[in-house]
């Protein structure tokens, strides 16, 4: 009989801090060493946070589902791509989902035959953003399947990071906490910046299935009570990290492109409860650089539509930059990776595209 691979599944809402700590997790297996295989799904079409993850880590496999949410539009995929990263024999995969999934739809999907025979639940994290959680929940009351996404991030967790306590006060830290345990008062908590947990006891289990399988003798993975058993279909359209420098096959003719995912449809048997989340990708194809400030004018003039960006740069002054924006926060990091066209997705709520799109040609040099 196959071992069965243990699987750590990271939620939470857009910017909380999911790759953050993915990251972490990451560095951590590297240590011990396990090895470790990853699934990332991004709502745009380039997959930003596969090819942070491969500038950091080249040995770690990793598989992406874009334009879309392993919750319900990928749903399909997500199977096909879980046995290409199985075929890879790690120790453990981690996925993690877009900050609009219901990891609850996700648990479900590996819960099914196919999957449960390969695959067991070791731990469901929900990240949250300490900062922005009650706007966001004020935010979005009107959206009844947003609402059902966010409470589903709180509820599917047995381990919830409340992150980002740095950018709120104590109190706020607090009443967050408490609104959390409404929804799930089992899982245990951790507040933290950056995502800093405390990793070894989220990778026992991972740690114990892999001694298990290490022994010959022993025919079944760690049987740990905590341990879910979860379960399958086919098909992956797979985008990995080595895809950041890749030609676009869309018309080069004008200087840019707007592309739009379409809506955000987490339950396509209920035709009113949809989300107006909306994701589009902004190209850099003008041969001529971006000018950082413009761009950083640009996308805080936006306003509180735009919820995240992120994508690669490539800049007047600074070279190609890795751009992150979410809670009204910049963060540039330069970059080693060879990337051939710059672009940035937007995720936000009734973008303007077409005056987006002409704010957009103004930011370059
Ligand atoms: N101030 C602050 N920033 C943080 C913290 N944790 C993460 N960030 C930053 O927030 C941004 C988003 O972090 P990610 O880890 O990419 O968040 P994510 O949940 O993966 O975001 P999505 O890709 O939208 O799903 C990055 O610029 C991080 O460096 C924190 O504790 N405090």
């Amino acid at each position: 009989m196959m071992n069965k691979i243990p699987v750590i599944l990271i939620s939470g809402f857009l910017g909380s801090g999911k790759t953050t700590l993915l990251l972490r997790l990451l560095a951590h297996t590297r240590q011990i060493p396990l090895r470790a295989a990853v699934l990332m799904n991004e709502m745009g079409e380039y997959d930003v946070d596969a090819a942070i993850i491969s500038e950091e880590m080249p040995d770690v496999a990793v598989e992406g589902l874009l334009e879309g949410c392993i919750c319900c539009s990928k749903r399909s995929e997500l199977a096909g791509v879980l046995h290409t990263l199985l075929s890879q024999e790690p120790d453990v995969i981690f996925i993690e989902t877009t900050g609009v999934a219901n990891p609850e739809q996700v648990l479900e999907e590996l819960r099914s035959p196919l999957l449960a025979n390969r695959l067991y639940l070791v731990h469901s994290i929900s990240v949250v953003d300490a900062e922005l959680f009650h706007e966001y929940n004020s935010r979005f009351t009107a959206d009844k399947q947003l609402v059902r996404t966010l409470h589903g991030q709180l509820r599917a967790a047995d381990f919830i990071v409340v992150n980002k306590t740095d950018a709120a006060s104590r109190r706020e830290v607090a009443k967050v906490i408490k609104s959390i345990r409404k929804h799930n008062d089992t899982a245990k908590l951790q507040t933290a910046t950056y995502s800093q947990v405390d990793l070894g006891p989220l990778l026992e289990l991972v740690l114990a299935s892999a001694s298990a399988a290490a022994k010959p003798v022993q025919a079944t993975q760690s049987s740990s009570a905590q341990a879910q058993p979860i379960g399958a279909t086919a098909m992956s359209s797979t985008a990995t990290a080595k895809e950041i420098g890749r030609t676009v096959s869309i018309s080069t003719s004008t200087a840019f492109k707007v592309i739009s995912a379409p809506s955000h449809t987490h339950d396509s048997h209920q035709s009113d409860s949809f989300s107006r989340l909306e994701s589009l990708t902004l190209h850099q194809y003008s041969p001529q650089p971006l000018e950082k400030q413009r761009l950083e004018h640009f996308l805080t003039g936006l306003g509180s539509s735009l919820l995240r960006a992120k994508g690669y740069c490539m800049l007047s002054q600074e070279g190609t930059m890795l751009l992150q924006f979410s809670g009204n926060q910049f963060e540039w990091q330069p970059t080693a990776l060879p990337v051939s066209q710059g672009y940035v997705t937007l995720i936000g709520e009734q973008l303007d595209k077409s005056s987006i799109t002409d704010q957009w040609e103004q930011c370059f040099v």
